[in-house]
């Protein structure tokens, strides 16, 4: 496969942020995933970890505070189809909202269409294809009981 010069794999963390049976999705307005509904998170800076790493991004992005925030499954992700071809590895972490009151704002709106809670059920489309193929295989992200 041919790859452009110095492109090297990256770490992203997305937040499934659960609220009964919903998630939090944003549209995203980015080189990758344009204009398809993604979870909230980015990429892994230096020294963090998936947990710091979360936190970080879901304040950034949705000034949301969150606890519980624990480690789901990681996905391997190549988007060669995008403008720029580049290759993720995606760390999957699932978390609550410290005060469940807390409503999400969209603190980047150059980079999300804005934030909102669906219900599993009932996803908007398209989705961002990391996340559809985990709907598509079946994956629940909420917690057992
Ligand atoms: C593409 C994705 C799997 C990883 C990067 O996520 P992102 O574009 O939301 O990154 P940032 O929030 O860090 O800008
Ligand atoms: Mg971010
Ligand atoms: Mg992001
Ligand atoms: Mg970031």
């Amino acid at each position: 496969m041919e790859k452009e010069a110095g492109a090297v794999p990256r770490v992203g963390v997305c937040v499934f942020l659960v609220k009964g049976k919903a998630v939090l999705l944003g549209r995203r307005l980015s080189s990758i995933g344009h204009s398809t509904f993604a979870l909230p998170g980015g990429h892994l800076e230096f020294g963090e970890s998936f947990e710091e790493c979360g936190s970080r991004e879901l304040k950034e992005e949705t000034g949301l505070d969150i606890a519980q925030v624990e480690l789901l499954t990681v996905t391997n992700n190549l988007f060669l189809e995008e403008p720029k071809p580049s290759h993720y590895v995606t760390v999957f972490m699932r978390a609550v909202l410290k005060d469940p009151q807390q409503v999400p704002q969209n603190l980047e709106p150059h980079k999300c269409d804005g934030w909102d809670w669906y219900d599993w059920d009932n996803l908007p489309k398209p989705l961002f294809w990391p996340l559809e193929k985990m709907v598509q295989d079946g994956f629940d992200p909420f917690p057992i009981g």
